[in-house]
């Protein structure tokens, strides 16, 4: 008995029963297929002399579970357009690899800045490259900066018109510390260190939280190519991170001296206090004169000049900001810019796109931009191309910045998803996708003709290796359907406003004979954030394990009008809730899924409603996970980054007022009462519990309390600890495992049913 017992170990360390071990292998092989898919990051058009030709350099990246990093590569495309013809596509042979380098052509594609970030204390290398070799190198000590910013908030490297010089974001020098040696404190600073002195910690500084702990503050830096100098940007208030710098058109001398950029002041903690609540706070457009060019705005963001250097144009997150939500409906606006600005002339601001509070049906429902092409510009100069959320899709929109006609550019025929890379003239290359369609490349340029007097686009496919690796999937998703669900608002109370009480939506996927399959609800967190309509290799391996999907973007969700959004803060755990279980009668009631099959799974307040399902309808899920779950708002409200957020969700955006980094009892209480802790005494799903040990957004500690109060009732719960994980577990290998994990616990609960 020993021997066989031993032998069994050797074979299955893990004490799994065979059964487990043999679906482990093969959801891992299935898993690997869809890791393996590269994703387009990023993407750049450039001019030839002919205007039917383009060249393009793509930014791909791809999961490297060997070295356990993202695997990023430049592929590079010659697009030739017909007027009658297919559109022509000629590759690169070989993609070269970049991992860990960021790269940004100058204006007229002929040069190229290669970055390459040095780790904690070592050097930043900056190269400037042309078509055939390295013009200049220049290594920036830690002393001058740290790493250049490169992340979504902060980034912002940016070529002068004259491509002589680059302003850009990079982490300021850190403080000095405290010496010390044998002899004890050292009044003088040495930056030398030697084996007879070290360094102490000194002052504890706030930072900007989750994904930015323990990185210095976001500054602005200007690169003088010629010379090699590298000097930080004059007049900036010390206590201002800055980011998303652009160059202003050169003034009436011809010369380029100005820089706009966006400013977080630092003291937006409670009662103003100097703390720097998790990303997004009130920021400002300034110039580097540090002039705030939009004074009383609470948020301005993505600055964008114009070709002809006429108009500023830029978003604002200003509901977002005001309302305490941290993402909501966004607005543009334009600044008529001056040839020769002087920093005392304060510039009026026009709005372009106002905030959209109750779409009419099927209408324009708002500006939803998480992010903005570095270029946006059609040929005309006053037209810009945005990637904006619109219902559960994501559509490409064109936006004349002097009339504020907004077009839905990108096809209306598909729920599939669209979003801009990259513009050249009056072309926009694009990728279009579905949860069971991987990226397809397109370019889209006007039609000849006018249709109804509006010349509408035409989306060429463009054929690229990736697709090699997209029919793959294709083909394991070939027997399932995508169809987007409007779901009428359960229990209307008089309460409500007009757009808290338009159908929300769900997206979706069914296998065939979907009735008799088993359907994983997949709820996203935020609660202000939105699940589009566009590829995830998640939800697509998901599918491809034989479940439907049903993906709900309850009230709250971006994409939906301001009035239907701002329905959701203070009743967090109970409109969301009955939501989600509306969106389920819903495909129940179509006869579309078998109710006594139904797994949930959420990422943050996605595992909010996860958590809260289990406990408050616990007969309708067989089976849930859930991700750096919000279990205990009262626990996170101490822990968490963003304790704005917890008074915002559960008290209402005028709570706001009354928060503190000490809650009130009757808080306290609240935010128990609204947790999905308050209602564990009636799950009876098994969870399996995915956390990252360093979350600074929603701590590992809140997930972890609910997983062992689960276990002290009795529950079966399965635990994941991510150790160096932060909120959104994106390391390679802790990904694969958590989503390996979840496949392999829905089939085996799914299956006893
Ligand atoms: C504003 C915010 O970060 N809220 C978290 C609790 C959350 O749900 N975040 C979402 C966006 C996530 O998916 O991480």
């Amino acid at each position: 008995m020993q021997a066989s017992r031993s032998a069994l170990k050797k074979e299955n360390p893990l004490g799994m029963d065979v059964m487990s071990s043999e679906e482990y292998a093969s959801q891992s092989k299935l898993l690997l297929e869809f890791t393996n898919v590269p994703s387009i990051e990023s993407a750049w058009l450039f001019k030839t002399n002919n205007e039917d030709r383009s060249t393009a350099m793509f930014s791909i990246s791809q999961p490297d579970l060997l070295a356990n990093n993202k695997r990023k590569y430049i592929l590079h495309s010659h697009i030739v357009t017909h007027k009658t013809m297919p559109l022509e596509c000629h590759w690169s042979p070989f993609p070269i690899e970049m991992t860990g380098v960021s790269v940004v052509p100058s204006p007229s594609g002929s040069k190229l800045l290669v970055v390459r970030n040095g780790e904690k204390g070592s050097r930043t290398r900056l190269q400037i490259v042309n078509q055939s070799h390295v013009e200049k190198e220049i290594h920036v000590d830690w002393s001058i900066h740290g790493p250049l910013y490169t992340d979504e908030w902060f980034q912002g490297i940016s070529w002068n018109h004259e491509e002589t010089s680059i302003a850009y974001i990079a982490e300021q020098p850190p403080q000095p510390k405290p010496a010390f040696d044998d002899a004890g404190y050292r009044k003088e600073i040495s930056s030398e260190e030697d084996c007879n002195n070290w360094r102490g910690q000194g002052d504890w500084e706030e930072d900007w939280g989750e994904t930015y702990s323990r990185k210095g503050r976001p500054s602005l830096f200007v690169l003088d190519i010629a010379s090699g100098e590298v000097r930080a940007a004059r007049d900036v208030t010390k206590s201002l991170s800055v980011g998303q710098v652009v160059w202003a058109p050169p003034s009436s001398s011809g010369h380029q001296k100005l820089l706009v950029f966006v400013g977080w002041l630092e003291h937006n903690g409670f009662q103003s206090t100097a703390r720097k609540l998790g990303i997004n706070g009130s920021e400002s457009v300034s110039a580097s004169v540090a002039t705030n060019l939009t004074p009383g705005m609470s948020s301005a963001l993505f600055p964008r000049f114009s070709k002809d250097g006429k108009l500023l144009v830029f978003l604002s997150s200003k509901r977002a900001v005001d309302t305490g939500a941290h993402n909501a409906t966004d607005s543009l606006h334009r600044i008529n810019w001056p040839s020769d600005w002087k920093a005392d002339q304060q510039l009026s601001v026009t709005d372009v796109v106002p905030v959209v509070m109750c779409p009419q049906d099927g209408c324009f429902p708002g500006l939803y931009c998480s992010s903005m092409l570095s270029d946006p510009w059609l040929s005309d100069n006053c037209t810009m191309v945005l990637t904006s959320t619109w219902r559960s899709t994501e559509v490409i929109l064109s936006i004349d910045v002097l009339s504020g006609e907004v077009t839905r550019i990108s096809p209306e025929d598909s729920g599939y998803s669209w979003s801009a890379l990259a513009i050249n003239g009056n072309n926009v290359l694009s990728v279009s996708s579905s949860p069971i369609d991987p990226p397809q490349i397109r370019y889209g340029r006007r039609a000849s003709t006018e249709d109804h007097g509006t010349r509408a686009w035409v989306w060429d496919e463009v054929t690229s290796p990736l697709t090699a690796a997209s029919n793959k999937i294709k083909a394991l998703l070939s027997h399932h359907k995508l169809s987007i669900l409007r779901v009428p608002v359960p229990n209307l109370s008089d309460d409500l406003s007009d757009g808290g009480r338009l159908p929300f939506e769900a997206i979706f996927v069914s296998c065939e004979d979907s009735s008799q399959k088993p359907t994983v609800l997949i709820l996203h967190g935020g609660p202000h954030s939105t699940s589009v309509s566009s590829y995830s290799k998640s939800s697509a391996f998901l599918a491809s394990l034989g479940f439907n999907l049903l993906i709900a973007n309850y009230r709250g969700t971006l994409g939906y009008g301001e009035e239907a959004l701002q329905s959701l803060p203070g009743k967090v755990g109970s409109q969301d809730v009955q939501d989600c279980l509306a969106a389920l009668d819903h495909v129940i009631k179509e006869g579309l899924v078998d109710a006594s099959k139904v797994a949930v799974v959420g990422i943050s307040h996605g595992g909010f409603l996860t958590t809260h399902l289990i406990g408050q309808a616990p007969e309708r899920f067989a089976v849930a996970a859930a991700r750096n779950p919000v279990c205990n708002l009262s626990l996170m409200i101490g822990t968490t980054d963003i304790p704005d957020w917890c008074y915002a969700v559960a008290c209402g955006t005028q709570a706001r007022r009354l928060a503190s980094e000490s809650p009130s009892p009757d808080h306290l209480q609240i935010f128990h009462q609204k947790s999905p802790i308050a209602h564990i005494s009636k799950v009876k799903a098994p969870l399996l519990m995915l956390l990252g040990g360093a979350d600074l957004r929603v701590p590992a500690s809140n997930g972890l309390q609910y997983a062992r109060a689960l276990r002290e009732r009795g529950g079966e719960v399965k635990t994941i600890m991510f150790p160096e994980d932060t909120h959104e577990i994106d390391i390679p290998r802790s990904d694969f495992e958590s989503f390996l994990n979840m496949g392999v616990w829905f089939k085996k609960y799914l299956k006893q049913i």
